[in-house]
């Protein structure tokens, strides 16, 4: 049997908790199969040399994890300027937040070309060669070019938009033609498979050889649709042990007499967390009965803070929060907690448990795990209710969940309402239809169905 190398701009010891999906998923992943995880220590050398890096391989349980060092040139233009401040505004669709004329491309390749001359030596003939996300759409035409001829599939984790969009990165043309390298390009929805396929025959001039398979730059690329799902078996695990217990305990004697809601997200532009918590002072306004009553935790972890769009959206917040707390709030109630803050994963069962309603609501959003969790620490007897933004990927899978536009402050908050006030018989035919779904789709079922897929690909 092959074996699996995993490369990814984050990794993480799966031994250990992670914050965001990714590495969450992954981790999971190879836990089960073992293999090589390559990628970014997330540790920055101040005074290194572009494009050179120190590797450390070491092995975590089943799988042997290879980190690398950057130099803080290289982390600037690689991963804050080009990854984090063109291309992750540009496949969310804004354009308006991007660094389009900045000078960050050639720190992309860079570094793509460095990940290459670390990780071939590494590669053996039959390595099956799974590369994750937007950090690293040139990687497999970097380690073709130096003659490897493993199967390579690549798996993007945020949206692809529009053609139209697309088109406005200066060098898209160099970037979308780097997939045409890989055997297999997996997206989260079949939004993003079909922006792909639009792009590539407007743009690219490939013709379409077969389901969803195009041939353009005399390559065959197959793409396909991969929904990443949870392990909802170990999450189920993270409930029933002590800290998940203590944290739901704790969560329902603190607000005994509340109406609780949850938002977990990184703090993200992304996330539609203004336009969240607006929708939540706008039921306020409108449905009076729920003041004194309903109180919203969001938890806003800190991310990427040197991105300048990340300090304003983090001032936007803050001040949106003080708002509502001043003009709503009391002596002895608070309508909005906001934690700016990482909770540990393992608490974050018993957290979800003890709420009425989870808000999701990213103006998009490649999957969104936290909604898939949500669901899974429901007690099936009394569950609670998920209100979804149609923008996230995850609203493809889970249309049993209260869908919402979160661009429309007053369409959200009355689907809030509706959540505050739905029977529980609703409330239980919706989560179990929605159970199902995750349950079945689960993260395993992501890994097995890319990887078989790739394997197959003659
Ligand atoms: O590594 P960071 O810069 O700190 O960011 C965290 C991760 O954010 C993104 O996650 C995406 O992947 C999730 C799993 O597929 C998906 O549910 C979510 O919708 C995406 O936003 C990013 O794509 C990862 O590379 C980052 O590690
Ligand atoms: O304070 C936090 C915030 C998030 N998460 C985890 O980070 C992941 C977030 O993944 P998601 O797909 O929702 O969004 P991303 O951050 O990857 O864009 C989920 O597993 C969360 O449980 C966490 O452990 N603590």
């Amino acid at each position: 049997m092959s074996r699996l190398v995993v490369v990814s701009n984050r990794i993480a010891d799966p031994r250990k908790p992670a914050a965001g999906g990714l590495a969450v998923a992954l981790g999971e992943t190879l836990k089960k199969t073992g293999g090589l995880w390559f990628g970014w220590s997330g540790k920055t050398v101040p005074d290194g040399m572009p494009g050179e890096g120190k590797l450390n391989v070491h092995t975590a349980g089943t799988v042997t994890l290879a980190e690398l060092d950057l130099a803080e040139e290289d982390v600037d233009a690689y991963y804050r300027g080009y990854s984090n401040g063109v291309l992750w505004p540009v496949f969310h669709y804004r354009l308006d937040l991007a660094h389009l004329e900045s000078g960050y491309l050639s720190g992309y390749r860079r570094v793509n070309r460095l990940f290459a001359r670390k990780l071939a030596p590494l590669l053996r003939e039959d390595d099956l060669i799974w590369i994750h996300d937007y950090h690293l759409i040139p990687l497999a035409a970097e380690l073709r070019a130096m003659g490897c001829a493993n199967r390579i599939g690549f798996f993007l984790h945020i949206p692809l938009p529009p053609q139209q969009i697309l088109a406005a990165i200066p060098s898209h043309e160099w970037l979308m033609r780097a997939l045409f390298a890989y055997d297999l390009v997996g997206f989260q929805s079949e939004a993003d498979l079909l922006n792909f396929s639009h792009y590539v025959q407007a743009e690219a001039t490939a013709e379409p050889v077969g389901v969803s398979q195009f041939r353009a730059f005399n390559s065959t690329v197959q793409a396909g649709t991969f929904p990443i799902g949870i392990d909802v078996d170990e999450f189920r695990r993270l409930g029933q042990a002590r800290e998940a217990r203590d944290t739901y305990d704790t969560t329902c004697k603190e607000y005994s007499r509340r109406r609780l809601l949850i938002g977990v997200d990184r703090l993200d532009y992304s996330k539609g967390l203004p336009q969240r918590i607006r929708a939540f002072g706008e039921l306020l306004r409108e449905y009076p009965e729920n003041r004194h009553s309903a109180t919203l935790l969001q938890v806003a972890s800190p991310s990427r803070e040197d991105v300048d769009a990340y300090v304003d959206i983090q001032h936007e917040l803050e001040s949106l929060c003080g708002a509502i707390n001043g003009n709503y709030g009391d002596l002895d109630w608070m309508p909005v907690r906001y934690i700016h803050r990482i909770i540990a994963r393992r608490r974050l069962p018993g957290l979800y448990r003890a709420c009425d309603v989870a808000l999701v609501t990213p103006l998009r959003d490649g999957m969104n795990l936290v909604a898939k969790e949500f669901v899974v620490a429901q007690d099936e007897s009394d569950p609670g209710v998920l209100v979804l933004s149609r923008f996230a990927g995850a609203a493809e899978q889970l249309k049993d969940a209260l869908l919402v536009n979160p661009y429309d402050i007053p369409g959200t908050a009355q689907a809030i309402q509706r959540a505050l006030q739905m029977p529980l018989e609703e409330r239980r035919a919706r989560h179990a239809a929605l159970l199902e779904n995750i349950c079945r789709y689960d993260v395993h079922w992501w890994c097995r169905q890319f990887l078989e897929t790739l394997a197959e690909i003659r």
